[in-house]
C-alpha cells in the first residue's frame, strides 16, 4: 500500500488479546476497516467471539461487529496493510518472529508496547526491525488508559515514525470523535518515554499508599520528568519529546490514577505486600517492574543521576526499608530546579 491517507477501508490486524489491543481494535473496526484481532488462547478467542465482549481484559465493552477475533495467526495477518503489536515486552520478540514470515513486504508494523526487552535493552521498534525485513515501522504511545478509551473519554496519543506517510495513515485509521493522534519523527524518544514513565507510576503509587498528598505527587512527577530527560539525553534521544503527550502527558496520567497497573503495584508494595504477590494480584502486565532493573543498570553504566530510579530499585530489589530510602532521598543535595535552557 502506498497511499498516505486511509481513504478506503484497509485490512488491519491487532496482535494481542489484552486491554489495549482490544481498545484499539475496537476503534479501528468502528472506523470501518477490515479488523482482525489475534489472541493466542483459542478459548478466550471463542468466548470473545461468542459474547462480543472481552470479559478477561475489558469487561463491559461491546465489541464492534466488524471486529473479527481469531487465534489463528495466519488468518489474522494475511493480506494486512497494518499490523499493531500489543504484546507485553517479555513475549514481543517471540510473537514478531512467528508472524514475520506471514507478512507482505511494506506492511506497517506498529508497536503499542511500553517496555524494554529484558536481556538486551532493545526497544520494541528495534525488535520489529531486527525480526522482519522490508517493513515500515512505527510506535504508538501516549496517555491512553484502555478503559477510558473505550468509555469514550477524550484522548490523544502519538504515532512516531520517520515514515511520514505511515504517520498520516495511522492518524487516519485511529482518529475518531473522541480519539486524536499526533505525530512525531522521534521514534526512540517516544518509545523510551512510554517505557520510563512506568517506573514513576510505581513510585507515586507507593507514595499514595504511604498517605502522601498532592505536594508529594507533584514533587515526584516533576523530578521524574527531570530524570527522564537526563536519561534521554544520555541515550541520544531528544529531551524535548518528553514535554509532549508521550512524555509528560503519560507521566501525569499513570502517576495519578489507580487505573495504572504500575501505580497499583507500587501501592500494594507500599502497603507491605511482597513484590511478586503484588504483581500476581494485578494479574495483567506491569511493565515498570522489569524496566526499573534495566534502567538502574543502564543509568549506572552511563553515570546518569537518577535518584528516584535508585530509590525504587533499592525498595523493590535490595530489600532496603522504605523509610530509610525516603530519608536518603530527602537529604540528598538540593540542586537547580530546571537544568535545561533554550539559551546556548
Ligand atoms: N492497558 C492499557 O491501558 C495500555 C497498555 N499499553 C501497553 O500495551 C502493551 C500490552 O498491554 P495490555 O494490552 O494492557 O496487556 P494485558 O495485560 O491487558 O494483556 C496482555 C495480552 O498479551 C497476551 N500475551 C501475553 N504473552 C503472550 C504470548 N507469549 N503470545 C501471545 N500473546 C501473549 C495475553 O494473552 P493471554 O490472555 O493468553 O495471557 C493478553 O492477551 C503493554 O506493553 C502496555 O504497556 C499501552 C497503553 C495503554
Ligand atoms: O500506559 C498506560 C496508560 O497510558 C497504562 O499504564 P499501566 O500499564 O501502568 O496500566
Amino acid at each position: 500500500m502506498t497511499q498516505t491517507e486511509a481513504s478506503s477501508p484497509l485490512s488491519i490486524a491487532v496482535l494481542g488479546g489484552g486491554s489495549f489491543g482490544t481498545a484499539i481494535a475496537n476503534i479501528i473496526a468502528g472506523n470501518g476497516h477490515d479488523t482482525r484481532q489475534w489472541m493466542r488462547d483459542p478459548e478466550k478467542a471463542a468466548s470473545c467471539r461468542k459474547l462480543r465482549e472481552n470479559t478477561f481484559y475489558l469487561p463491559g465493552v461491546v465489541l464492534h461487529p466488524l471486529l473479527n477475533i481469531t487465534y489463528d495467526l495466519e488468518e489474522a495477518v494475511t493480506g494486512c496493510d497494518i499490523v499493531f503489536v500489543s504484546i507485553p515486552s517479555k513475549s514481543f520478540r517471540q510473537v514478531v518472529r512467528a508472524v514475520a514470515p506471514l507478512l507482505s513486504p511494506g506492511t506497517m508494523l506498529i508497536s503499542t508496547t511500553k517496555g524494554i526487552e529484558h536481556d538486551s535493552f532493545h526497544l520494541m521498534s528495534d525488535i520489529l526491525r531486527e525480526e522482519t525485513q522490508g517493513m515500515r515501522v512505527g510506535v504508538l504511545s501516549g496517555p491512553n488508559f484502555a478503559k477510558e478509551i473505550v468509555e469514550g473519554h477524550y484522548t490523544a496519543t502519538v504515532i512516531a515514525s520517520e515514515d511520514e506517510a505511515l504517520c498520516k495513515t495511522i492518524q487516519s485509521v485511529l482518529h475518531s470523535e473522541t480519539f486524536r493522534v499526533y505525530s512525531s519523527s522521534d521514534v526512540f524518544g517516544v518509545e523510551l518515554a512510554g517505557a520510563l514513565k512506568n517506573i514513576y507510576a510505581i513510585v507515586t503509587g507507593m507514595a499514595k499508599a504511604l498517605g502522601r498528598g498532592g505536594n508529594t505527587t507533584s514533587l515526584l512527577i516533576t523530578r521524574a520528568l527531570a530524570e527522564m530527560m537526563r536519561f534521554a539525553e544520555a541515550m541520544g534521544a531528544d529531551p524535548m519529546t518528553f514535554i509532549g503527550l508521550a512524555g509528560v502527558g503519560d507521566l501525569i496520567l499513570t502517576c495519578s490514577s489507580d487505573l495504572s497497573r504500575n501505580y497499583r503495584v507500587g501501592y500494594l508494595v507500599g502497603k507491605g505486600m511482597p513484590l511478586e504477590q503484588a504483581v500476581a494480584e494485578i494479574g495483567q502486565v506491569a511493565e515498570g517492574v522489569n524496566t526499573v532493573r534495566l534502567i538502574k543498570a543502564k543509568a549506572d553504566e552511563l553515570g546518569v543521576y537518577m535518584p528516584l530510579v535508585s530509590a525504587i530499585h533499592a525498595i523493590l530489589f535490595e530489600e532496603r526499608p522504605i523509610p530509610e530510602v525516603i530519608r536518603d532521598l530527602m537529604s540528598g543535595a538540593q540542586t537547580f530546579d530546571v537544568a535545561y535552557s533554550a539559551k546556548p
